[in-house]
């Protein structure tokens, strides 16, 4: 008979700096949680520790860190030169009314938690000490989202970026491993596991970075042949419901989910019901707070799409108490790749779960912004209509003229721009045409090539 193995289980540690407010702290944790919960982990228990850094060598002071200790069953010392320790007598370790839950206080089989997962970037030292401490295993917030977006990858080129990130993120994480004495028998000897180690992900980097760009040189060809079409990316901080209104504004079948990193590559789609010439709508990978420096460049060409577009739309979750933050964090990281300089509009979502007085709130702030749901047609009918008007704006009117013998080109002018009338004299059909200014200028350079 088959048993689902047991769900591992994680403590939360947060460090609070003086800067940041019991609610943003809060929050903070609450959505590692999520994360973590993403990784398939249940969340038993939370350490906070009011702090002025996060560099100490065990990342709490010693109180903390015997508390956190109790609960992991660890020793609460880093002194010892012991590997990360999980006997069932370390198990025992610490006084049980502390325990988390009153689950594991009762049963002598109930385990420890397996993982301490802290909410800031560890160096490798930190996670060492914190190990040996707590005999538990240690991820830091940048561990939990590279191991995310690993296992949430799914086409080829994202699977290579999140392979590219999880080794940076890995290699200065590598540690001798235990056992082997740390020495490479055969080929290579003198050479250290660990330096192996470095080699070979040294090596398979190069090897990685080589294939990424063979595919990015394919997106590149794909993208170049949407360039001059109207073109709008939906982006944002993840679970904003970036996916939903894509969903909503094309008809498609995209991946909707209550989980953080739902969508990971871009989509590409027509708006419905389409108009003409028809508007390319994008979705995009969600943001996050400190999302690691790897990710972030490693998305970037991903995120190209959004840099290309002509409008961005900025989606928040307006219902989140901590969406100025996660607005913040979004404009920032768009900075980061270039993409402040897109033209964007604010879409506050989720208004169906924001009273009047929110709402009038959330007006008075951002007097620009469409408020809306996702789930509400109306609401996605009339973000239709505005990002129509917008192209609207931007186009211009022209006349073609096509020479009977270039008759072939007349599919390309319908699909780049809206024709608004059609004559026919000596040189040929004369199309007044509707468009944005480069899609008339490309045309116009294909009409002149011979
Ligand atoms: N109540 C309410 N829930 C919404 C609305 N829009 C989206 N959601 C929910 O929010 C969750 C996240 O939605 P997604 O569309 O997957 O969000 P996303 O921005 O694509 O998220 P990532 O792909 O993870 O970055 C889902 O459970 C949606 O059903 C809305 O207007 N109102
Ligand atoms: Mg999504």
């Amino acid at each position: 008979m088959e048993t689902k193995p047991p769900t591992p289980t994680a403590v939360l540690v947060g460090l609070q700096m003086p800067e940041v407010d019991d609610i943003a702290h809060e929050a903070s944790l609450d959505e590692l949680e999520r994360l973590v919960k993403t990784l398939g982990y249940a969340v038993v228990g939370r350490v906070s520790q009011r702090r002025d850094g996060t560099g100490a060598a065990a990342v709490l002071g010693s109180g903390k860190l015997a508390e956190l200790a109790a609960l992991t069953g660890g020793t609460g010392r880093v002194g010892s030169m012991a590997p990360p320790p999980r006997s069932k007598a370390r198990e025992r370790f610490g006084d049980k009314a502390e325990a988390t839950g009153p689950e594991e206080a009762e049963t002598d089989a109930a385990p420890r938690p397996r993982f301490v997962i802290v909410d800031h970037e560890l160096s490798p030292s930190q996670i060492r000490n914190l190990e040996r401490a707590t005999g538990a295993e240690v991820l830091d917030r940048t561990g939990v989202i590279v191991e995310i977006f690993h296992r949430h990858a799914n086409t080829r080129e994202a699977k290579l970026q999140v392979e590219m990130a999880r080794l940076k993120y890995v290699a200065p994480r590598l540690r001798e491993s235990s056992g082997g004495g740390g020495r490479q028998q055969g080929p290579g000897a003198g050479e250290s596991t660990l330096d192996l180690d470095r080699r070979k992900i040294r090596d398979r980097l190069a090897e990685l970075k080589e294939q990424l760009e063979a595919v990015q040189r394919d997106s590149d060809h794909r993208r170049s042949a949407r360039r001059d079409q109207l073109r709008v990316a939906l982006v944002g901080y993840t679970n904003a419901g970036k996916s939903s209104l894509m969903r909503a504004l094309t008809g498609s079948q995209v991946l909707v989910e209550d989980k953080l990193f739902a969508t990971l590559d871009t989509t590409v789609r027509i708006l419905q019901p389409e108009t003409r010439p028809r508007v390319l709508v994008s979705d995009t990978v969600g943001f996050i707070k400190q999302l690691p420096h790897d990710l972030v460049a490693s998305f970037r060409s991903t995120l190209t799409e959004a840099l290309e577009a002509s409008l961005l739309l900025f989606v928040v979750d307006a219902s989140d108490p901590t969406y100025e933050a996660q607005l913040e964090v979004s404009r920032s990281v768009l900075r980061e790749i270039g993409a402040d300089a897109v033209p964007s509009r604010l879409v506050l979502n989720k208004m169906d779960r924001v009273d009047e007085a929110g709402r009038a709130a959330l007006l008075a702030k951002h007097p620009d912004a469409i408020l809306l749901s996702a789930h509400a047609p109306g609401d996605v009918s009339a973000l239709r209509d505005t990002i129509i008007a917008f192209f609207e704006a931007e186009m211009v009117e022209d006349v073609l003229v096509l020479p009977y013998a270039r008759q072939g080109l007349i599919g390309e002018i319908y699909e780049s721009a809206r024709v608004l009338s059609e004559d026919y004299d000596e040189t040929g059909r004369v199309l007044k045409v509707r468009g944005l200014p480069g899609a008339i200028t490309r045309l116009r350079r294909s009409l002149a090539a011979t």
